[in-house]
């Protein structure tokens, strides 16, 4: 265990809970928030849509804190009428209608101007140029970040207004932003020269979009603010979601004069202020995915764990993040609506379910969007009752309850609250969701080599007790037994055979295909029927060879006779068991050993252990080499052997065995076929898992090669079942 922990930390985990490793190697489903775990939490903005202009895109830079990085290029017409279901431009056209330019072109336009007021008032993150190392810093929180970004790429950065002895704008109150309301609230004044007359005031918001509607009035247009009707509201949606089926992450922004005697700014309560808005735009901004999310999600699928996509963000916005990073079929429209509606789902749909009807779905769903604490809890549940074994990750401090409901709860060392990471087994240093994957692959490689080892060693017992038990009929003429193997013999073995090979078995690297499997059942633990059986057999084929080595030497080869007493003495002609025990006793010592070399591997051969392998006939030595502990430790029980036959006294009298001559050819005819029967028995475990194996079941296969087939749609789309989709991601 200590050392699988201290590997970790090499990996951006922490091990808070020690067994929590080794249960991370069975788990069955993951659920990830989206936010800086799956994606990389580094947003910029990419759409500002200013109701009463147009549209506003900021091309691409290479950092997304550099306000001077990128050009910007401005059309008309709302996000909804140039999204690419519309008769799609080309280039030339585009460029041609809309060029990219600087942003100091645009600066001076009237509603771009007031949109910016609420883009950088409305905020409490910091932009600035460091001095020093004339690098661009941020400070607060991504979404703002990004907005403050985009608004001082307009020369309109909060500082610029709110620093100095003579602020142009000063702030008079703030409705802080939660995961709960899902927006925020500022109150500012603007600077007045002629004393308090003809001061203005402001209330700014900003949030997800369906919260800050819920606030709004009116909506800004050019010649003035129109009333909220369910038309214009219907319109706003429809905007909205053209952005956020880009994979954006959408924002309003809307504000009202504030005319208020009051200097007492904390008291006004909440309600009064988020009110009587005029909504003045939506802001669109790109949080991209990590570069290793997508991978890391396919080798969850490969590795038998379904991936869950649990966030706070739009519906929209979350399904196209899931399609990039493959939590979500890449055709995912050519399904028929009940099977999108049943992989998507808003935590609003999820909790109108009663735990029957979520019982009842045919699978839970991939995405849940608009997720709040207590749905991530359901979610969990819900896994449970279907006997799945869950890992959750949070970062909030309303997480605790989900993540300790979990088996394994997942915090995040940087984004995350310290509540989150109280609650949590294990955290990820670095947020990163593929890190999830390094801790999964630790702990089935704990597990693999726990099982390694207790194989090695119940195997070993069996031999021992066997090659004693039956070497029981070997009985001298006064009918007293005699043992094949001495006491001191088979104390010696258990100490050479099983300390530092069984310590070199918990050491070994994992194998490569540990992560092409399904995982463990931890109900079962490591005692599977195959181990049983492994465990039996290879008992049983050392007891084998142990007693013909004894047999063959005493009556094969010699003339049977077991002498008198010679459990005790090498007098009273016991000169020929004394050589015998030896050979076995060889055997043994060497069958145990090498046994640790095949345990490397439950099923492969050890003469190739890897799947593709470079050298034929060389790998068998460097997977002798790979783990230096076990090679050592098994060439020192090898060689050891040696000495305790032949140095004189210490080999008859302590250990009740002799020198031997001839009777190493016996020794290496057995060790070849200990090795023979071992492979033959593993080639036979091959070719029965090649036809019965635990096949690992990838979601979409999950989902039913017949819910797809029944579903799939037929127009034009290849994907007529399960295994096709699979192709596909
Ligand atoms: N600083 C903010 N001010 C106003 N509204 C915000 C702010 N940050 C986020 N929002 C809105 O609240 C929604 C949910 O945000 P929340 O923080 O709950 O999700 P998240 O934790 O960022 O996402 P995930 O759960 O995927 O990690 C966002 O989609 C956005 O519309
Ligand atoms: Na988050």
């Amino acid at each position: 265990m200590a050392v699988g922990t201290k590997i970790m930390v090499g990996r951006h985990v922490i091990v808070r809970k020690l067994d929590s490793l080794e249960a991370l190697g069975a788990v069955t489903n993951i659920c990830s928030d989206k936010t800086g775990t799956l994606t990389q939490g580094k947003m910029v903005v990419k759409k500002a849509w200013v109701i009463a202009e147009g549209t506003y895109s900021i091309g691409d830079s290479n950092n997304p804190v550099d306000p001077t990085s990128a050009e910007i290029s401005f059309e008309s017409d709302p996000p909804f009428d140039h999204t690419p279901l519309k008769v799609p431009k080309t280039q030339a056209q585009k460029q041609a209608e809309s060029p990219w330019l600087p942003a100091s072109e645009f600066t001076g336009k009237e509603f771009l101007t007031q949109y910016l007021n609420i883009a950088t008032f409305c905020n409490l993150a910091s932009v600035h140029r460091n001095r020093e190392t004339d690098r661009w810093d941020a400070r607060g929180d991504p979404t703002e970040i990004a907005i403050q970004v985009f608004a001082s790429r307009f020369d309109w950065g909060r500082r610029k207004f709110t620093s100095g002895d003579n602020p142009s704008w000063t702030q008079l109150a703030e409705y802080p932003f939660d995961s709960d309301v899902k927006r925020m609230t500022v109150i500012y004044r603007s600077f007045c020269s002629d004393g308090e007359k003809g001061c203005v005031e402001w209330a700014f918001m900003k949030g997800a979009v369906e919260r800050v509607l819920e606030a709004c009035t009116t909506i800004q247009y050019t010649d003035g603010a129109v009333l909220m009707s369910a038309e214009q509201e219907e319109r706003v949606l429809k905007n909205m979601e053209a952005l956020a089926s880009q994979g954006l992450r959408v924002l309003a922004l809307a504000k009202r004069p504030w005319h208020s005697q009051t200097e007492d700014w904390g008291q006004l309560p909440r309600e009064d202020v988020e009110r009587d808005m005029a909504l003045f735009g939506l802001i669109g901004l790109y949080d991209p995915p990590r570069v290793e999310t997508a991978g890391a999600v396919k080798a969850c699928h490969r590795a038998g764990i379904n991936v869950h996509m649990l966030t706070g963000d739009h519906k929209q916005t979350a399904r196209a993040i899931a399609i990039q990073v493959g939590i979500l079929p890449p055709r995912i429209n050519q399904l028929s609506p009940d099977v999108i509606s049943s992989m998507v789902m808003t935590a609003a749909q999820f909790d109108l379910l009663s735990d029957d009807a979520i019982d009842d779905l045919p699978v839970l769903p991939l995405v849940i969007a608009r997720c709040t604490p207590q749905t991530k809890v359901r979610m969990v549940e819900a896994l449970h009752r279907r006997k799945k074994f869950v890992a959750m990750t949070g970062d909030g401090v309303n997480d605790s309850p989900a993540l300790k409901r979990a088996d394994v709860g997942i915090g995040m060392g940087m984004a995350g609250s310290d509540v989150a990471k109280d609650a949590s087994d294990i955290v990820l240093t670095d947020d990163n969701f593929a890190s999830i994957l390094n801790s999964i692959e630790e702990g089935r490689r704990m597990f693999d080599n726990i099982k390694k080892f207790v194989l090695h060693l119940l195997a070993e017992n069996i031999a021992q007790a066997c090659t004693l038990l039956i070497g029981l009929v070997f009985k001298d003429s006064t009918g007293l037994s005699v043992f094949p193997l001495a006491p001191v013999e088979i104390l010696w073995i258990i100490m050479i055979t099983s300390s530092f090979p069984d310590m070199g078995l918990g050491w070994e690297p994992a194998s490569d295909d540990v992560m092409t499997r399904p995982p463990h059942n931890l109900k079962v633990g490591i005692f599977t029927m195959e181990l049983l059986v492994d465990l039996t057999v290879y008992g049983f084929w050392m007891a084998a060879l142990c007693l013909a080595s004894f047999a063959l030497v005493v009556f094969g080869f010699g003339d049977g006779n077991l002498g008198h007493n010679c459990n005790h003495r090498i007098d009273d002609g016991c000169e020929l068991v004394y050589r015998a025990r030896s050979t076995t006793f060889t055997c043994l010592t060497w069958f145990a050993l090498f046994l640790a070399w095949e345990m490397v591997h439950m099923r492969r051969s050890f003469f190739r252990l890897e799947s593709d392998p470079p050298h034929i006939w060389t790998m068998w030595a460097r997977h002798a080499w790979r783990n230096p502990f076990l090679f050592w430790s098994i060439m020192a029980g090898f060689i050891t052997v040696f000495p305790i036959i032949y140095i004189p006294g210490l080999n008859t009298v302590v250990f009740k065995h002799a020198p031997i001559s001839w009777e190493w050819s016996i020794v290496i005819i057995e060790a070849i076929l200990f090795f023979l029967g071992i492979e033959f028995w593993k080639f036979c475990k091959r070719v029965y898992f090649r036809r019965h194996g635990d096949k690992v079941r990838n979601p979409e296969t999950e989902l039913g090669a017949n819910t797809f087939s029944r579903y799939a749609s037929t127009a034009g789309s290849g994907a007529t079942d399960g295994v096709e989709l699979e192709a596909q991601t």
